[in-house]
Formats: C-alpha cells, structure tokens, sequence
C-alpha cells in the first residue's frame, strides 16, 4: 500500500490524548514539536520521529498541552478529552507512597513526609507494603495497557525503582513468543511502537544486538492460547514464576520495594472463557498465592468488582478503576495476525519502516539497527532433542493397549512425541527449548519438566523422517543436542 506524506500538526490541551489506529502494512511516524507528551506512561523525545507499525493503535497523552506532528496516514485518529489518566495517576501516586513507606521500613527510618496519604481513603487504607498489584478485566479493558502506565511511571519516578511486571496471559506472548508466562524486572520505559513486542524488546532473542532497553524475562511454556486448554499446567506455572520472582525479592529486599504488577487474561473475568467457573476462581487464587497480591484492580467491571470485594475485601484492597474509551476491540482475526508478527519479530527481529518524508526514526527510543536479528536454520537429527507434548493423548494405536484399559493421560503428564511418527504434530510448531534439569540426580523428580524454565523457542520447519533429521529455526546458534523441548498447540509459517 502506498503512502503520502502526509504530516499534519495537532494541538493537544492539557490531559486530552491523540489516539490512533493502524491498518496492515503502514506506518506512522509522531514527533513531539513542543510541550510534554507521552504514549502510556513513557515520554516523548521532542523532535524525535518515532515510528508505529504492525496495525499499532495507542496515544499520545499530555497531563500539560503540546504540539506533536503526525506523518502518515491512521486509519483511525482522533483527540479525547474524556481519558482515565488522573485515575491512573493517583493510583500511581499511592502505589509511590506505598513504596517509599516500604523502603522506610526496610532501612528502619521514619516515613517521609511526602509519603503521608492525605488525598483519599483509598490511599490510606495502603500499609507499608510494596504494591503487589494485580489487574483483571474482561477482554479489551486495557488492562495490559494500565500495567505498562503504571510501571512506567514507576520507573520514571526518578527513585532507581525497577519493577516487577509478571504476564500471566498466554494470548499476549509479552516478552516471548504467544504462549508464554514470564515475568521481568523493568528498568527504564517501555515503549509502545508495535504489538509485536507488547512490552518492549527482549534481550532473550537478541544475544548478539542488545537493544539500550533490552529486557531478561523469566520464561515458562503454557504453549496454548486458551487456558481451559490446561488450567492445572496454567495454575502450576503461575505458581512456578511466582517462586522464581520470590527468590529473587529475597535476594534484593531493597529491589522488592518497588513492588509487581500482574497482567492477567480476559478469561480470569469471565466464566465463559475458562468453562468452568470453579477453575477461573482457582488460577486468580493462585495469582493471588503465588505473588503475594495486596491490591486486586478491577477494570470498568462492575460483577467482577463485587465478586472479588467479596471474595478478598477483608483480606486485601480490591479497587475498580475506570476502562479507558480508546481501547480498541480486538477481534479474533487481529490476535491471529499480531501472533504472526510476535514470532516474526522473535526470529527476524522488527524494523518499522519509516514513512516518505521521516528520517532518523526511532521505535519507542531505540536506534532501528537494534531490532534486526538474524535467525539460523539448522538441520538436526530426531535424536539430538527430546521433545515432550503436557498432557496429550498417546501417540500409541487403542489396539496396542491392554484389552479394558482407557487412553487416560493425566492433564499434568509429559508425553514423549517421536517426530518419525506421522501426525506428530511438529511440522511448523512452535516449541520452547527448557533449561537443563538439575545436576544432581538425587535432587529430581518425576514432573521436573513441568517446573523447568525457557532458554528460549525454535520452529520445525521441515521433517524428514526417512533420514530421521529435522530442520529447525532458531533466532540463536546455539547446540540442540541433549535438550528438551515441549511442543503445544502455536504453529508459525513464514
Ligand atoms: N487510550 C487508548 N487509545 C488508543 N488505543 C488504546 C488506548 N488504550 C489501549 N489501547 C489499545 O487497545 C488495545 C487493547 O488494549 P489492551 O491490550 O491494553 O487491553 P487488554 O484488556 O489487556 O486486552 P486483552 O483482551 O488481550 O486482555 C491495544 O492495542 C492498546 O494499545
């Protein structure tokens, strides 16, 4: 699709928001001419074009007034002055002081001043606690949105605070592929440019070219998009990041001060995406176990709201906050599409391409040579890699079992899959390359697998089972041989 030059000024007042949306194979390029702006809590540059593709859509918020170019042509576009952002913004406000409050007691020195709630019940109800937060909204709420505001404001807040931010949902993909759980300490900003990397880039996928934001997530393998798929795997992988991210606050107690904020799946908010009711309760339950939630928000959801205040008011503060009128309703055929770029950008890396007219283009503040990787095929043998689907059927015939015996597999079972056997299901799937399993024999355990994190995913590519070899794509060059790897249900072709 051609594009025009088209760079159009547009003045923002103070707290209003320019929104925009993307189609297939554009993109834009917004450069801040005056004033403050930011796109979901991170700041803009001025006089930096920074570019937007893969069908974006976000806005440019200013608490002060300003003046941004826009060259290119959104599909969508339009200024609000109805946002959530002062909401938001307090929210953030309390959170500052719930952490500040923390720190205080870490080090055994009185509160500061500033760290006094004044303004609201709702901040004085917070204790000394760091904010251990987490968000649940149905579908299209913004909630992935809220977790980047309020972790970007934490990190902009000048005080060295690097927050936790855990992604629970699978749909998302986060730092990894589609699939994923992970969770990461946040250092500086993180952009919005592409919902290809929805919360910035990783480091995980670009060994050789470390982007100046680049983060190290913590990775588990859920491997389906819909959690009623495998709700116990999901419950215990929720359980497994939140002892990874445990172990990691109690060896930096100052660290943990800033606190975590947990994105969740639309599904935790209605029955109707999880089945059965009694296992959407469960995996918030586990939510709430596994990283020591003290504040549940609830976006725009009036029944979710009551449902947890009556489930968690005396044990936690459930707050509802207001949905933001410029999320967008994603439907089923954009989730397809974004699923494709996540996997592109995680082997080839993203560069946006700048529209006619922009030159020295940034996405969400890094140089564009950072965001291109060079993947490598190889072609390996069947043997070289174990590979294990969770709690599939046997690939055995029902004649080879005993005569009585049912086909039972438990949901929590790793089942070896043997890429010789025709319909095993590796053709072009995704699979998650495990971190080895503990040295010591003595220290191991039959359902191991299940608790292992991801060194990182390849893809089949080809299988060539007369010669029992495989060729697979990797984003890194590292040796397959001895590995495990667990397929689940995301296939990716170029
Ligand atoms: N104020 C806004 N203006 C324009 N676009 C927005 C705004 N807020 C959010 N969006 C966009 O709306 C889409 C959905 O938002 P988001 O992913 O935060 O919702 P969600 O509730 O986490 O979604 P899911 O249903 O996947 O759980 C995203 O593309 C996001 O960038």
């Amino acid at each position: 699709m051609s594009e025009e030059n088209t760079a159009k000024e547009w003045i923002l007042d103070a707290e209003t928001e320019y929104r925009f949306e993307l189609d297939a194979g554009t993109s834009l390029a917004i450069t801040l001419v005056r004033g403050r702006a930011e796109i979901f809590g991170a700041e803009l540059v001025e006089r930096k074009p920074y570019l937007f593709g893969s069908e974006c859509k976000a806005a440019v918020f200013t608490w002060v007034g300003c003046t941004i170019e826009v060259t290119g042509s959104p599909s969508t576009e339009y200024v609000s002055d109805e946002t959530p952002m002062s909401a938001y913004g307090n929210l953030h406000i309390a959170f500052e002081q719930m952490r500040v409050k923390a720190l205080a007691k870490l080090h055994g020195s009185p509160v500061p001043e500033y760290a006094h709630p004044t303004q609201s019940k709702t901040q004085s109800d917070f204790s000394a606690e760091p904010p251990r937060v987490l968000i649940l909204g149905p579908e299209n709420s913004g909630k992935t949105t809220i977790c980047k505001i309020l972790v970007n404001y934490a990190v902009r807040a000048g005080q060295g605070w690097s927050p936790i931010l855990a992604n629970v949902d699978p749909n998302e993909g986060g730092w990894a592929c589609p699939g994923a759980l992970s969770a990461a300490a946040i250092h500086g900003p993180i952009p919005t440019c592409s919902p290809a990397n929805p919360l910035g880039s990783a480091a995980t996928s670009a060994p050789a070219t470390l982007s100046s934001n680049a983060i190290l997530p913590l990775v588990y393998w859920y491997g389906h998009a819909e959690m009623k798929r495998n709700s116990l795997l999901m419950d215990r992988l929720i359980r497994n990041l939140g002892i990874n991210v445990q172990e990691k606050f109690d060896q930096d107690p100052e660290g943990y001060t800033a606190g975590i904020i947990v994105d969740t799946p639309s599904s935790f908010a209605s029955s109707s995406g999880l089945g059965v009711n009694d296992h959407r309760q469960k995996l918030i339950r586990a939510c709430i176990d596994a990283f020591r939630i003290n504040i549940i928000l609830v976006v725009g959801h009036e029944k979710l709201n009551v449902e947890m205040q009556r489930s968690y008011g005396s044990l936690l503060t459930v707050l509802k906050i207001p949905k933001s009128g410029g999320v967008v309703e994603l439907d089923h055929g954009y989730r397809e599409r974004i699923h494709k770029y996540q996997m592109h950008a995680y082997m080839y890396g993203e560069m946006i391409p700048s529209p006619p007219g922009i030159k020295g283009g940034t996405q969400g503040g890094d140089t564009l040579t950072d965001f291109i990787l060079t993947p490598s095929s190889n072609v390996i043998n069947f043997s070289d890699l174990t590979i294990y689907r969770i709690g599939a059927e046997t690939m055995a015939p029902s004649s080879a079992l005993p005569i009585g015996a049912t086909r039972v597999v438990s949901e929590m079972q790793p089942v070896l899959v043997d890429p010789a056997q025709p319909g095993s299901g590796l053709l072009n799937a995704v699979l998650a390359v495990l971190a080895p399993y503990h040295p010591d024999e003595n220290e191991r355990y039959d359902e191991e697998l299940l608790d292992l994190t991801v060194l990182g995913f390849i893809v089949v590519t080809n299988l060539d089972i007369p010669h029992k070899k495989m060729t697979v794509l990797s984003p890194t060059q590292g040796s397959l041989v001895g590995k495990t790897a667990i397929v689940g249900s995301y296939e990716w072709q170029e």
